[in-house]
């Protein structure tokens, strides 16, 4: 018998056990009862409590660490938060699964969690639980359903936008988005969606009718925020939960790990924009106000001396450790994977500067335990993609940064390495601005990469050039100042990413509006730099450029501090 004759066979024999027990029922009370009263509809049965996907555990034995039982791992982890329960066991066959789920079902009942069986229609009816959840390799949806009936639940994998129309064409009670991140747990699983696949998903059933979707693969503690932040459509149903296996089935404490992936799910995450109506308006007419945010935001960093948690290239460090103090912040350059934790926690105002321009795939592990060690602390993070068009290598990081690694704020970059993120297949000639190789394209063109990138990203994208374009996806800020010699002193560029992470350590409420501070301050300074020449002190070229910009970040910095905004009035702004 294959699996459905199986089901079926199982559906008859219940059938006719209920039939029996109704008519025996009826010839026992019939001779002793009242006069008939006035006929009444039965009552309605009591209506299934509505599907929660908050906290999806699947499970898989082969995880478990010694010596723990999957049945106190599920009844640990149902008490730490779990809502749902799939029990997923790959290599049981059918007498010790349906004992299993037996087990398991008797203590997702008593907890009132609904229990799921992966693709086995037959094991769900025999277990008597609440449902299956089924791919596209798997029992077919319809005989599913037909076998199961209209009241349990039935979940769909979908893993592509055809599986999602096709999914979403029946009357399937969720689905199961995934593999949003690769993971070891399922080798075989379809490549990675990231959450703008996932994003991309949920707009197109939103489109089709209104259907729960869990995602999975690769979820933990340290990305559940950002893939929930980072899948979020701007007009459609978000995600309803995540499903996890290894991080509860193999957590040491599993009723902890639901507890924490439970609260992370709930809670905004630290890097969550205020709504719009809280946030400056970028039009002209409001120029005064965003200039004394700007001012506001500058003496903030003087007061709180924010730390700047530098993993930055070993050409700029000095400079970049020379311009974070001229700000008014405090440097410290740190590639040790054992310290990112306590470096993210150790001051109330800091942030980290991820900047790419060394690095190599080797790196991985120490990018994705500063981002995610400061997305968990609450501290922002600023990218730098240095020479993210130039080799295979340098592409390969900064996505697998931007998809994988945690939540970015700010993405800076060059024209090539913003076009490189943007999907745009740049060849760069080298790291430097001005590096994409003579296929500069138009103003208008680059505004508009900018904007998509951090609508896609969910952060802000600052594009550095002639002219700086800034945006956070909504609102757009085209800059005017600096000076040319900026881009003839090695680490000009990269400075201004510790400038910008000093500004957002203090003041990330609207993010845009600091970066704005930041690159303000900085570009003002260069051309006050270029113009401070003297006799004594003349400024000639780049070597006397650069000592000259680093005193006249310091003097903006110290105008700030003394509340004296003279130095905007060079200010050029261009809003779109
Ligand atoms: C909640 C959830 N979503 C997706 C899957 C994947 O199911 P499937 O495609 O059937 O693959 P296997 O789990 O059978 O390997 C799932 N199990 N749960
Ligand atoms: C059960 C499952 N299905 C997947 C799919 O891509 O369809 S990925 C996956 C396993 C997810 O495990 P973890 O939470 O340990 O990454």
């Amino acid at each position: 018998m294959d699996d459905s004759e199986n089901a079926a066979s199982m559906v008859a024999a219940s059938m006719m056990a209920a039939s029996a027990m109704s008519s025996d029922a009826v010839s026992v009370a019939t001779p002793s009862l009242p006069p008939t009263p006035p006929p009444h509809p039965p009552p309605d049965p009591p209506a299934a409590p509505p599907l929660d996907l908050s906290l999806y555990l699947v499970t898989s034995s082969s995880l478990l660490p010694p010596g723990r039982s999957l049945e106190d791992t599920v009844e640990a982890a149902i008490k730490g938060g779990v809502t749902i329960v799939q029990l997923r066991e790959k290599t049981l066959d059918t007498r010790p699964f349906i004992d299993l789920g037996k087990r398991i079902h008797a203590i997702t009942k008593r907890h009132g969690v609904p229990l799921l069986i992966n693709d086995r229609v037959d094991v769900a009816l025999a277990v008597g639980c609440e449902g299956v959840h089924i791919g596209w390799d798997d029992i077919d949806y319809d005989t599913a359903r037909r076998l199961l009936g209209p009241s349990s639940i039935i979940g769909l994998s979908v893993s592509s936008l055809d599986e999602a129309s096709l999914a979403a064409a029946t009357t399937c009670d969720y689905i199961g988005v995934s593999p949003v991140l690769p993971t070891p747990t399922k080798p075989d699983a379809n490549p990675p969606l990231y959450s703008t696949g996932v994003r991309d998903i949920l707009t197109l059933v939103s489109e089709i009718r209104p259907l729960p979707a869990v995602a999975i693969g690769g979820i933990s503690a340290n990305n559940v925020q950002t893939i929930l932040y980072k899948s979020r459509p701007p007009s459609a149903t978000p995600l309803a939960g995540i499903a996890v296996v290894s991080a509860i089935i193999a957590a040491d404490d599993p009723e902890a790990a639901s507890a924490d992936l439970l609260t992370l799910s709930r809670t905004p995450p630290p890097w969550a924009p205020p709504p719009p109506s809280q946030t400056t308006i970028f039009t002209d007419f409001y120029l005064p106000l965003i200039l004394s945010r700007v001012i506001t935001t500058l003496r903030a960093v003087k007061e709180r001396k924010p730390l700047v948690h530098h993993i930055t290239n070993a050409v700029v460090r000095t400079f970049s450790a020379n311009v974070t103090l001229a700000i008014g912040g405090s440097p410290i350059m740190s590639d040790a994977v054992d310290e990112a934790a306590a470096l993210a926690k150790i001051a109330p105002h800091s942030a980290c500067l991820v900047n790419m321009g060394t690095g190599s795939l080797a790196d991985k592990q120490l990018y994705a335990a500063a981002i995610s060690e400061n997305n968990r602390a609450g501290k922002p993070v600023v990218f730098d993609p240095v020479g993210a068009g130039a080799t295979r290598m340098r592409r390969e990081l900064s996505s697998w940064i931007l998809r994988e690694a945690g939540y970015i704020d700010v993405i800076k970059g060059n024209e090539g390495e913003i076009r490189t993120l943007a999907g745009e297949g740049v060849q760069m000639k080298g790291v430097d601005a001005g590096d994409s190789a003579g296929d500069s394209c138009g103003l208008d063109d680059l505004v508009n990469v900018v904007k998509q990138t951090a609508r896609r990203e969910r952060c802000i994208v600052i594009l550095t050039g002639p002219t700086d374009i800034l945006s956070d996806g909504n609102r757009t800020v085209l800059v005017r100042n600096g000076h040319p010699l900026q881009s003839l002193i090695t680490g000009a560029g990269c400075a201004l990413g510790s400038v910008l992470a000093a500004v957002l350590a203090v003041s990330r409420d609207d993010k845009l509006s600091s970066c704005l501070a930041g690159i303000l301050a900085y570009n003002v300074a260069a051309e006050r730099a270029s113009a401070s020449s003297t006799d004594e002190k003349p400024v000639r070229g780049p070597g006397s450029f650069g000592p000259a910009f680093l005193d006249e970040v310091y003097e903006v910095a110290e105008m700030c501090a003394r509340g004296d905004g003279a130095w905007t009035e060079p200010v050029k702004l261009e809003f779109r």
